[in-house]
């Protein structure tokens, strides 16, 4: 068990002091106090997000969790990524980054700030990434490798920052499923999602070092919460037996 670097860093500013402050004001650049969107009863309920690489086994993991009563599991929108009105962005976007990049990211942003707003009723609710990771990982890495153009990368970002500045998205705990790239193109070939038959193994390096910098090394972009890392190469049953130890500390994590 290992929590991140950013434990410290972070700590003192997490969903839950965000929650206890008087009112969802924020003050903006020229301290004038505007007032946070917020979904009702987003007091009450824990926010954990799974983090981590393409095929990692995110899925696999909420699917163990989605047995224990009181959580609610949210995974990512993926099929919606597969067909919006008869479109396949995700599909298209790895035939063509350069060209559907924004497209497909435009589409994730949407599509991941409604799984936060989503209406839930277990106390804890339970996601499949976050719209952090989306930019901070997936347009970040589009547009260092040089796929995605500057404009598209300004729009995205002016999005991400309206949308982050203006409604309140609390997260209490980030659990990083920690792979090597290696056992991710694995799983990958072994899943044999149609879409993803054309990522290298160079792919999945560059999206590991970004979650890297991120949560571990804390170098990139701010971290929304604190970090529960789970060393995840292992076989499904110690997996398991991972998760099984750090229950407690995932469902009550917003005491942390
Ligand atoms: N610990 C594990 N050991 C071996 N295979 C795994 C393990 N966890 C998941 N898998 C398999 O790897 C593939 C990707 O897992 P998945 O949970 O879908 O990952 P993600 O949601 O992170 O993309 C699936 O075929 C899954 O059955
Ligand atoms: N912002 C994002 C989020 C996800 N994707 C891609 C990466 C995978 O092909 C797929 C999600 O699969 P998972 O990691 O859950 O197995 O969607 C992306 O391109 N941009």
């Amino acid at each position: 068990q290992t929590l991140c670097g950013s434990w410290r860093r972070w700590r003192k500013s997490p969903a839950r002091n965000q929650r206890r402050a008087l009112s969802n004001n924020i003050i903006n650049n020229n301290n004038i106090i505007t007032e946070k969107l917020v979904r009702n009863g987003d007091n009450k309920k824990t926010v954990v997000c799974i983090e981590g690489n393409i095929a990692s086994g995110k899925t696999t993991c909420l699917e163990y969790f989605s047995k224990t009563s009181n959580i609610e599991i949210l995974t990512e929108p993926i099929s919606k990524w597969r067909n919006v009105r008869g479109h396949n962005p995700l599909g298209l976007m790895y035939q063509d980054p350069r060209r559907w990049g924004i497209t497909l990211q435009t589409y994730v942003q949407l599509t991941m700030l409604e799984r936060h707003l989503a209406a839930t009723s277990a106390p804890v609710m339970m996601m499949e990434r976050s719209i952090f990771s989306a930019k901070y990982i997936f347009v970040e890495n589009l547009f260092q490798s040089g796929k995605m153009p500057e404009v598209d990368y300004a729009v995205l970002s002016e999005w991400f920052d309206w949308i982050t500045t203006n409604i309140f998205l609390p997260v209490d705990l980030i659990v990083y499923l920690q792979t090597s790239p290696q056992t991710c193109h694995e799983r990958l070939k072994q899943r044999c999602r149609e879409e993803e038959k054309v990522i290298p193994l160079e792919y999945l390096e560059s999206i590991h070092q970004l979650h890297e910098d991120w949560l571990i090394r804390c170098t990139s972009s701010p971290v929304p919460a604190p970090v529960l890392v789970i060393p995840a190469d292992h076989d499904l049953q110690k997996m398991l037996h991972q998760y099984e130890e750090h229950r407690d500390k995932i469902l009550t994590a917003s005491n942390l």
